[in-house]
């Protein structure tokens, strides 16, 4: 899959660019639950080397549990995790120092200032420096990257919401992570933050090869940084390819939408191509305003879940799978 890279450039994705791609992250059969409920019933996830992968699914589908498991926070009930080559259970402080973790909230250290806190944390990954892999990050070049160089000598507790949170990105980054966790990073930015959060992540993947999983309940932005999407509905992961790969999986016709001789027209067709090739064939100039829109993640998004709410979250994921 090729995204926007912030510059405008095409992204290659690590799988798409031929270069051989380590798994850094395995997941099978985890089983996670919680007294009698059992909220992950078998999730099977890998993840490359440089792969930006967004973890989506309904609200209590089981996503932080997932990435709690994964950053070695939260013991599982059952299956099989590695996380670069070790469990998570067993990760030493040297493996722990090659991850960086974006929680969903934490509000601990308010009375420290943004840049003394980012700089406590720093400090715990210079025993980890290595040739290729400068660590940590330097404080205010990472304070400016997330855009907060104002608020540098300000405590947290007299941060915004959205500054609050890049201070969390930007803490969870400190330690250039080769496998970044982020919990719902982007609550509460603005359309800007937004922005060079993206433009972070991007960067993140191309320059520094950092593997990262992130949930979000943005889909846009879901479609816009991730090479993988996993679905997770029903306690199994009922989805997992490029966007454009699950658009494939719904069943339904693509909209072709133009205007001819002053008169709008609305079709409903699964092969758009040959029906453009159709319209200019009669029409030639005389077609204006043309745009064809396709399945859109919402619509996956809304019909596994609909499909996992109807108890078919198995037929679902086989489904998937033969259509991968
Ligand atoms: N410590 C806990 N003890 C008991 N139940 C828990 C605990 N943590 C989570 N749960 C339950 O497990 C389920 C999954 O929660 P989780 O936070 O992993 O979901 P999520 O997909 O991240 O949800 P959201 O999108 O709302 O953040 C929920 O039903 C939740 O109530």
């Amino acid at each position: 899959m090729t995204n926007q890279a912030p510059t405008g450039r095409p992204r290659v994705s690590p799988a798409a660019s031929g270069r051989p791609t380590e798994t850094v992250l395995r997941a099978s059969g985890l089983r996670m639950n919680y007294g009698s409920t059992e909220v992950l019933k078998g999730v099977d996830l890998t993840a490359r080397r440089g792969e930006v992968i967004a973890l989506l699914g309904p609200n209590g589908a089981g996503k932080t549990t997932t990435i709690e498991i994964l950053e070695g926070f939260r013991r599982r009930s059952a299956g099989d995790v590695e996380v670069l080559g070790s469990d998570p259970e067993h990760g030493d402080e040297e493996w722990r120092s090659r991850l960086g973790v974006v929680l969903q909230s934490w509000r601990d250290h308010a009375a420290w200032r943004a840049r003394d806190l980012l700089h406590h944390f720093g400090r715990f990954y210079a025993p980890h420096s290595r040739p290729g892999r400068v660590r940590p990050h330097d404080t205010d070049e990472l304070l400016a990257l997330v855009g907060l160089t104002e608020q540098a000598g300000q405590r947290v507790k007299t941060l915004s919401g959205g500054q609050r949170r890049r201070l969390d990105v930007a803490i969870g980054v400190v330690g250039r992570p080769e496998v970044l966790f982020l919990d719902e990073p982007t609550a509460g930015f603005d359309p800007k933050a937004r922005r060079d959060f993206h433009d972070l992540v991007f960067r993140l993947a191309d320059e520094e090869d950092t593997t990262i999983l992130l949930t979000t309940h943005d889909l846009d932005e879901a479609e816009k940084l991730a090479d993988r999407i996993l679905l997770l509905a029903g306690g199994a992961i009922v989805a997992d390819g490029s966007a454009d790969q699950l658009a494939g999986l719904v069943a339904r016709d693509s909209e072709v939408v133009w205007t001819a001789d002053g008169t709008r027209h609305v079709h409903s067709t699964d092969n758009p191509a040959r029906h453009v090739a159709e319209l200019y064939a009669v029409h030639g100039d005389g077609i204006t305003d043309l745009k064809i829109t396709r399945p859109s993640l919402e619509d996956v998004y809304m019909a596994m879940v609909q499909r996992h709410e109807r108890g078919d979250a198995e037929s679902a994921a086989a489904h998937f799978g033969e259509n991968r």
